[in-house]
């Protein structure tokens, strides 16, 4: 019998009480197991103290997560962050070279959130730190004094374009989509095509043009709620339909 693909979920460094943990969202490892069909395995915000070949050699898919933490700007070359922002430099160390070695061994890559924001980061591409203070731009912000449902709730059209990952999964050419980011791609990366744009002209999705599989980056959180939205749930399946591939192939 075929066994379940093996699917690493990174984790965030996060602060309980006086000691760290290296901490996945239930919503995440759970979308992993019930969109996806895989078997999660949360992986440590280690740095340098993960076997990177080790690691991708036993993997069959890779779901980097969302976090309220930002990227450090010194991985784009951005100016130095406001004072009181929250980072992880042990995710940043863990994710930013695992991406682009996992698409190079024909990994299947979903990026969510923040793990859409590494994958434009680790091509080498730029954030905008503040997308709501750019001008034109909208604020993608969450209304964070509400219940999570509301915070989670669709919140503005995504344009999906034609011919791409998205397209061919049959998602709808306007969808609507959650928002809960406060920074957003500035210069897509060099290699990444544009999946989805929000009305705005934000670049919400892409994907890793010349991938040998499935490499998709959703600014969205297609994993909330996963089962009840098709057009999230379609996105799970097609990463699990890669993810099945490749485990297949050992
Ligand atoms: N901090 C970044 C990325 C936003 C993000 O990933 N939000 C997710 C929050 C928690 C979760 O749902 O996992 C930004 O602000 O742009």
């Amino acid at each position: 019998m075929a066994r379940l693909p093996l699917i690493g979920v990174t984790a965030c460094t996060r602060q309980l009480g006086s000691q760290s943990y290296h901490t996945a969202g239930d919503k995440y490892v759970r979308a992993v197991a019930v969109g996806a069909g895989g078997l999660p395995l949360v992986i440590p915000a280690l740095a340098e103290l993960i076997d990177q070949p080790t690691l991708l050699a036993s993997l069959d898919g890779l779901l980097f997560t969302g976090s309220p933490s930002n990227i450090e700007p010194h991985h784009y070359q951005g100016s130095a962050s406001e004072p009181g922002t929250p980072h992880d430099p042990g995710r940043d160390g863990t994710t930013l070279p695992l991406i682009s070695a996992a698409v190079a061994a024909g990994i299947p890559v979903l990026g969510i959130c923040r793990g859409f924001q590494e994958m434009n980061v680790a091509f080498g591409g730029t954030l905008h730190q503040k997308v709501h203070e750019v001008e034109g731009l909208m604020d993608h912000r969450e209304p964070d004094d509400q219940p999570l449902e509301v915070q989670y709730a669709p919140r503005h059209p995504l344009h999906v374009q034609p011919g791409g990952i998205l397209d061919g999964i049959g998602l709808p050419s306007e969808i609507q989509v959650n928002s809960i980011h406060g920074q957003g791609v500035e210069r897509l990366a060099p290699g990444l095509r544009v999946e989805a744009l929000a009305p705005d002209g934000l670049v919400e999705a892409f994907s890793v043009e010349g991938a040998s599989s499935f490499a998709l980056g959703v600014q969205w959180h297609p994993e909330w709620q996963v089962r009840s939205n098709p057009n999230y749930l379609a996105i799970f399946q097609a990463f699990g339909e890669a993810c099945r591939k490749r485990a297949g192939k050992r």
